[in-house]
This record gives C-alpha cells, structure tokens and sequence, in this order.
C-alpha cells in the first residue's frame, strides 16, 4: 500500500468545517459470492478508517468489488470474513444514521418530489414533527421551488437533487454514494460535484464515494483508495489535502491525478 501526502499537512485541514460525521472502521473484511454453484471471492482483507468529516473516494477496475464493499457498509449485506462499526457500533443492518444513494436517483414516479423527500421520516414516523426537514433538504439541494413536480418533470440533475435530499432529510451521519453523478452529462456532473462539497461542508457528514472517474474522485475526496482487480485489496491509499474551494486546472490535483492513473496502471495513458 502506498500513502501520498500532497503536501506536508495532515489530511484532514482547511475547508473541512465540520466533524460531525461519524467514523467508519472497516476491519479485514473479506467477501465471497456463490455465482453458478462456484465460489466467487470479491474482497479480500480490506483495513479502512474513515476519521469524522473525511470524504473518501474509491477507484477501481470494473467488476472488482466496489459496489459490493458499499453495501456493507450500508448494512444491506454483511461480509464473509471481518467486521465493520460505525462510531464503535458493529454495522449490522441499515440504519437512517448511514444512507446509500445510488446512480439511479429510484425516485416514486406516483409522488411528487415533498413526498419522496419525505419518505425516511414518514417510515420512522417523524414526519408530522420534523415537515420542516422536507424543506430544508429541498433548500439546501436548490429544489425549494419544486416541492409539488412530480420525478418524470425532472431533468436528471434535478432529480439526483432529489435523491440527495431525500437522503439528506435523514441528518445522516455517513453518507454512502455509489455513482451518484454516473448518469449525469458531463455539464451537470461537473455543477453536481460543486454541489456535493457544498452539501458535504454544510451538513458535515462524512463521506464514502465509488465513483469511475479519476477528476471527480481527486475534485471531492480528501482521500483516494485504489483498489486491484477482484478479489478487491487496497492497492494504494492517495492523500488529498488540498483545501477546498479546489480548482480543477491547479498542477497538484494533476499531479495527483498522474499518481491514481499510475495505480490504476494507465499511467502510461498521462
Ligand atoms: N448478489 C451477488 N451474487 C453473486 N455475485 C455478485 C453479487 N453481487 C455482485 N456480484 C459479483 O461481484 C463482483 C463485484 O461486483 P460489484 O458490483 O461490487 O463490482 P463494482 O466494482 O462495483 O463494479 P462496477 O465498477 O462495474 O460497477 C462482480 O463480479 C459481480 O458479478
């Protein structure tokens, strides 16, 4: 495992405000499926710890594992070998405190984007005391103007928008992101990552990304895992500590973006 500082600071500096996120240990943790009667190791020996208020990006091949690791975390499925906790608690199902949002934003087309924002409080029968979490989640992902459009109204952007707050209404303390910008043109994208470190600065959770793209991961993350082909290990660890507002031409981040794609073994490619 290689670790990378990019400066002489620790990771965790300027433009991160808060550290009312949870932290995240993640202990040897292997993982193997059953696909067609054979044995299908998928993770081997993952160590990770995610310090309260980190944004922490993973990279890797195709196929190596990524999503499977994420829904661990999410307690959506537990692993073979190893154990994960989230502020000393041992993950052992879902939990409104550690909310996934995926590539597809899995809005209900039947309710408008108040009602779909407002689901996890109305499963935990919070709705009728905290209404006015629905509006600050709307208000804080620019949609307060849109509370009663229904999703097939929405650009994509707009309804990724949608998915973030729905997760955001629950006050998550970690905040599981699979590709959330996956689908998104390139434009969008580049506004929504300007989004994210905005939401992420203002709500202070921590933060646990998958994402195929190297700018985007070197744009958010204060630090970025790379992991091997399948079975996924941590092939290296790249610390980010360049402050934020971050500014895509700055030579650091293209100096951390030759290292990743090193990693990735396409440094060739740079
Ligand atoms: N429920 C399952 N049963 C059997 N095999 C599975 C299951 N879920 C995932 N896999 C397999 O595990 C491997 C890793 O899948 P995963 O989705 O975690 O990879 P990934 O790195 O997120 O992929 P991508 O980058 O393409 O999205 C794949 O080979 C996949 O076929």
């Amino acid at each position: 495992m290689v670790a990378h500082t990019a400066e002489s600071e620790p990771a965790l500096q300027a433009g991160i405000p808060s550290q009312r996120g949870a932290a995240l240990s993640i202990h040897e943790i292997s993982h193997c499926f059953e696909l067609e009667g054979r044995p299908l190791p998928v993770l081997e020996g993952i160590s990770l710890r995610l310090e309260p208020g980190e944004f922490v990006a993973i990279l890797g091949p195709s196929g190596c594992g990524k999503s499977t690791l994420l829904r661990l975390v999410a307690g959506l499925d537990f692993p073979t070998i190893g154990r994960l906790s989230m502020d000393g608690r041992a993950i052992d199902g879902p939990d409104a405190s550690r909310i996934i949002v995926f590539q597809d934003a899995t809005l209900y087309p039947w309710r408008t984007v108040w009602s779909n924002v407002a689901l996890g409080l109305e499963a935990r029968g919070l709705l009728r005391s905290h209404r006015e979490r629905v509006d600050d989640a709307l208000r804080l992902v620019g949609l307060a103007g849109f509370p009663t459009v229904y999703p097939r109204q929405l650009s994509g952007g707009m309804a990724q928008r949608a998915a973030l707050a729905r997760a955001l209404v629950n006050d998550p303390k970690l905040l599981i992101l699979d590709e959330p910008l996956g689908q998104l043109d390139s434009l969008t994208r580049i506004i929504m990552q300007e989004e994210l470190v905005r939401l992420w600065q203002r709500a202070g959770f921590t933060a646990l990304l998958v994402t195929h793209d190297v700018e985007e991961a070197i744009f958010l993350a204060t630090r970025v895992i790379v992991l091997s082909d399948r079975p996924a290990r941590i092939r290296a660890e790249v610390v980010n500590a360049r402050p934020y507002p971050r500014h895509r031409g700055d030579p650091h981040l293209a100096e951390l973006r030759r290292e990743i794609m090193g990693h990735l073994g396409l440094a060739e490619t740079w």
